[in-house]
């Protein structure tokens, strides 16, 4: 019974199924109960029965063929154990590697892939020469030295994972089915599979006596037979799964195998997921952790390169069998007689080279420092397999390698030991360039990784295929960089966020970076970002140590890191927001920069604010010794200081001390309000100075900051086409964000200080710094004490002189005194103004009093005063307050009514004065 065919045991089966039906019923119950070990167990047992010589174990295969045959089990159950049978019947039984090709395993000395020896140096010059020419050929030595090792790896995954090891990846590579390398693969398969046989070295007549010939995978529709054949027909050899021409069900079977390291022991496939294969497919379209993608779809090999490694395949293919059979010898040549017999003799000496790898190249990931050290750990037995082979003396020396363009001449165990550490080498640069940081091997941190995998899986469901991996955990939250799979674009990811938020309820922060054009950025945390310290910004040493001219504290970015921008660089700069956005604590930040860095007088500053208030929030700047005068509040001295502005940046122009002189930034909140309060005749000569400032001010070192809600070209008046860095902070609407930035953006912000930044750099999405009021107010009592000023071109400007010097001007807006006769309602009007500048509160009935007159008329000149900026109302409909408290508090229209009307300038401050006195 040497060779039985199907229909021999069919009949054979059927004859004793009749027979003795009764004790097989018994006996396939007791089969049917069987656990997956017992069932080993009784083939061990069986094998002690049938089994005692190598040779005859083809013809033992048959024996067990019936007996299996004899426990009437259903013909899907018989398979399968048959299957199992034959399939443990190679590969490793212990130390021991039983090949699948019978003219391999019975004619060692006759068969294709016998090994010659190395007579003489010559010849071994030629060797090496080969070797280097096919594993580090610049161009494709990478890609073959890598699959190589990982074939030779896959020989011997049994075994390593007897000894607690797994390959940390699966390999996926994307490749043309017709192309060069396609082929160049395949072979270099075939050359590592131990069993194949190379049919043209063939010296048998009958080469079909190899039986056994190497098969690239197919997958079918059907998931789980596919990974029973593979489990049990490709164990312990490396193989191809191609996915070209099923790539559904190479996609079913790649997840499948992707994930059965995480579910061996639910399987029960513990001790049997023995293989380790190659996926190729025309496209990378899966992610997953533990699979290595390489896209060499672009890689064109030269044929002449494949014609190199089909010449040498006899002795490549047959150092692999020598590995294979003399493993003891090649992998553990000082293996001793205590460590062959513990239970893992393959741990120490790999983890050793291992943990080698990781402290050698530290940018390697942990991950990557494994599936380095393994690669490379089987290609230096693999090479010493040629130490072996030579016959002359070991310490004969040889020349066969180049170092600083000379030949150098050593022993063969150093030429050897030089090509290992050159496919170190090599393979960790092979790492760096196709696995740079996979996630999960370089995201120490559980919780991140945990939070990867879960960013990947969302996004995939939404079939966006990434890689993430973490870049940097800080304090509150998780930045990581991600990188797209083929066929996924930046806008996939940044398009599916919110989606992906949603499916991720615990992270209420989850945003993408795409500024960087390298890569993505995901920046994840549990809550919304909060880094706006001025302080820490303030005491970073980037600050201290920057170089830059006028470093101003902007805020942090997203993903944590400060932003320093230098104002002398803008050199103007608008900055715009709805009301309550953070435009007044942007330009409190940009002071305190100032303040803080600036403590010899290089920079001088000048504030003007014209927001209404009567108690500016920049009073609080009010004598540090930076300012060159006291916040202004009054459009009329805004004016005449911008006047001044102007005729200094001429005088500075013509100056050679220039380099010398402080810059000058003047900080104008509520811009458009400088112009709302001028009458016609000034408006021309303000829009003329400020023009002639933003475009030639930064040759005079003066830099204007400007601050507006609605910075629409009407209400900006002046050209401010040429600031080019601009500040967006929330608007209110989506338009308002163009007029800032050119485009939408800022209506989307959050507000509290989000702000959109364009400089040099467009785009950047900052939080604005920010600091109390009172650590403000700490912080400059500090700076004041250390003031030391230094500059003797101090740029001064002192608000009295302005204001009287204003008025004196031939622009002054009291225009030609008691020229003109008040109407009745002006005369009205007339009176309640100088009557009201006395008073600190108005009320309507008071009003009507004063001037006998009745309700209507009385609104009526309420609201003119309304309108002048005069009074303002209380709340709950308690009267007015009046606004001005001294002359430069009224608007222009105010005065340049009261000045139509004949009153002075001593006759209002006449009015104020009664009013001061009565607060006395
Ligand atoms: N960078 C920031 N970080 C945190 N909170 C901020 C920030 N900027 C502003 N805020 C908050 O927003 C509030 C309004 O800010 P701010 O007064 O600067 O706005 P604004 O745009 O100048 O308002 P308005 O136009 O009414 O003057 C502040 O009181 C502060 O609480």
């Amino acid at each position: 019974m040497s060779k039985l065919s199907d229909s021999d045991i069919k009949r054979f089966h059927q004859r004793l199924i009749t027979g003795i039906d009764k004790d097989l019923n018994s006996f396939a119950t007791f089969i049917k109960d069987l656990e997956e070990e017992d069932v080993v167990e009784l083939n061990e047992y069986a094998h002690s029965l049938f089994i005692s010589r190598h040779k005859e174990r083809a013809m033992d295969m048959d024996k067990l063929k019936v007996f299996v045959s004899l426990m009437n089990l259903s013909c899907a159950d018989v398979k399968r154990i048959l299957s199992y049978l034959e399939s443990i019947e190679y590969g490793w039984h212990g130390n021991e590697y039983i090949l699948n090709n019978s003219c391999l395993r019975f004619h060692p000395l006759n068969h294709c892939k016998r090994k010659s020896s190395v007579c003489d140096v010559e010849m071994a010059v030629d060797i090496f020469g080969e070797i280097y020419d096919i594993f580090f050929d610049k161009e494709y030595g990478k890609i073959t030295l890598f699959i190589f090792n990982y074939c030779l790896t896959a020989l011997f995954i049994k075994r390593l994972n007897q000894d607690g090891f797994s390959m940390p990846f699966f390999l996926q590579i994307a490749c043309d089915r017709d192309s060069v390398l396609y082929q160049l693969i395949e072979k270099i398969v075939e050359i590592c599979d131990v069993n194949a046989g190379l049919f043209s070295n063939c010296t048998n007549d009958d080469h079909a006596y190899c039986g056994y010939i190497h098969q690239t995978y197919y997958p079918t529709q059907s998931t789980a037979k596919d990974l029973d054949d593979l489990i049990h027909n490709n164990k312990d050899i490396p193989v191809i799964i191609a996915g070209h021409e099923n790539e559904r069900y190479y996609n079913a079977l790649l997840r499948e195998i992707a994930n059965i390291p995480n579910k061996k022991n639910v399987l029960g496939l513990k001790d049997r997921f023995n293989f380790l294969p190659i996926f190729i497919c025309p496209m990378i379209k899966s992610s997953f952790d533990n699979v290595f993608d390489i896209d060499l779809t672009d890689l064109e090999v030269s044929k002449t390169y494949l014609t190199l490694l089909r010449k040498n395949e006899q002795m490549l293919a047959s150092w692999v069998l020598d590995l294979v059979k003399e493993s003891e010898d090649r992998l553990f040549p000082q293996m001793n007689e205590y460590s062959i017999s513990r239970k893992h003799p393959f741990s120490g000496k790999i983890k050793a080279y291992i943990n080698y790898i990781s402290q050698n190249y530290p940018d390697v990931t942990l991950n990557n420092a494994k599936n380095i050290g393994l690669l490379n750990f089987f290609f230096k037995g693999y090479l010493r397999v040629f130490n072996r082979l030579c016959t002359f003396s070991l310490d004969e020396k040889f020349a066969c390698f180049e170092r600083k363009g000379e030949m150098i001449s050593q022993t063969r165990e150093k030429n050897i030991a030089m090509l290992t550490d050159l496919s170190e080498h090599d393979l960790v640069e092979f790492h760096r360039r196709y696995l740079p940081s996979p996630s999960g091997a370089c995201i120490h941190d559980k919780e991140a990784s945990r939070l990867a995998k879960q960013i990947e899986k969302h996004y995939r469901a939404l079939k966006v295929f990434i890689r993430v991996a973490l870049a940097a955990v800080k304090e509150d939250r998780y930045i990581f960089t991600v990188d797209t799979l083929q066929g996924t674009k930046d806008t996939d990811v940044s398009g599916k966020i919110g989606t992906v938020q949603r499916r991720m309820k615990k992270y209420e922060c989850f945003r993408v970076d795409l500024r960087d054009k390298k890569s993505i950025k995901l920046i994840v945390a549990e809550k919304p970002l909060e880094d706006n310290s001025l302080i820490e910004i303030l005491k970073h040493k980037d600050f201290a140590n920057s170089k830059m001219e006028i470093p101003y504290a902007v805020g942090f970015d997203e993903t944590g890191d400060i932003c320093i921008e230098d104002i002398s660089e803008f050199p103007h700069l608008l900055l715009a927001g709805a009301t309550r956005s953070g435009k007044s604590t942007a330009m409190m930040s940009l002071l305190m920069s100032i303040a803080y860095k600036h403590w010899t007088g290089d920079v001088n500053v000048l504030i003007m604010d014209f927001l209404g208030k009567t108690d500016s929030d920049f009073a609080i700047f009010n004598n540090q010794p930076f300012l060159s005068c006291p916040v202004i509040t009054s459009p009329m001295v805004g004016l005449k200081a911008i006047l001044r502005l102007h005729e200094e940046m001429q005088k500075r122009l013509q100056d050679k001390n220039l380099p010398n002189m402080p810059y000058i930034v003047c900080v104008i909140d509520e811009f458009p309000r400088l112009f709302a309060d001028i009458v016609n005749g000034s408006i021309e000569s303000l829009k003329g100075a400020m023009t002639e400032l933003l475009s030639g001010g930064r040759h005079a070192k003066i830099h204007l900051v400007l601050a507006a809600q609605d910075p629409v070209k009407k209400h900006m008046v002046c050209g401010i086409g040429n600031i080019s860095a601009r500040i967006a902070l929330k608007c209110g609407h989506y338009q308002n964000s163009v007029a800032i930035l050119g485009r939408k953006g800022a209506d989307k912000l959050l507000g509290k200080g989000q702000m959109i930044f364009d400089s040099h750099e467009r785009d950047k999405r900052l939080q604005g710094s920010f600091i109390k009021k009172t650590d403000m107010k700490k912080l400059l009592d500090e700076i004041k004490k250390t003031y030391v000023q230094q500059n003797k071109y101090y740029f001064n400007f002192d608000e009295i002189k302005l204001t009287s010097a204003f008025m004196e001007s031939g622009e002054a807006i009291l225009v030609n005194p008691k020229t003109s006769r008040p109407n009745s309602e002006d005369e009205k009007l007339l009176d309640a103004i100088m009557w009201s500048l006395s008073q600190n509160q108005i009320a309507n009935s008071r009003l009507q009093e004063y001037l006998k007159i009745g309700n209507n008329r009385s609104n009526r000149i309420l609201k003119r005063m309304e309108a002048l900026y005069l009074i303002e109302r209380l709340h709950g409909n308690l009267g007015w307050t009046v606004v001005p408290e001294c002359i430069e508090d009224m608007s222009v229209e105010a005065i340049k009514f009261l000045g139509t009307y004949g009153r002075t300038e001593s006759d209002i401050n006449s009015a104020l004065l009664k009013r001061s006195s009565k607060n006395d």
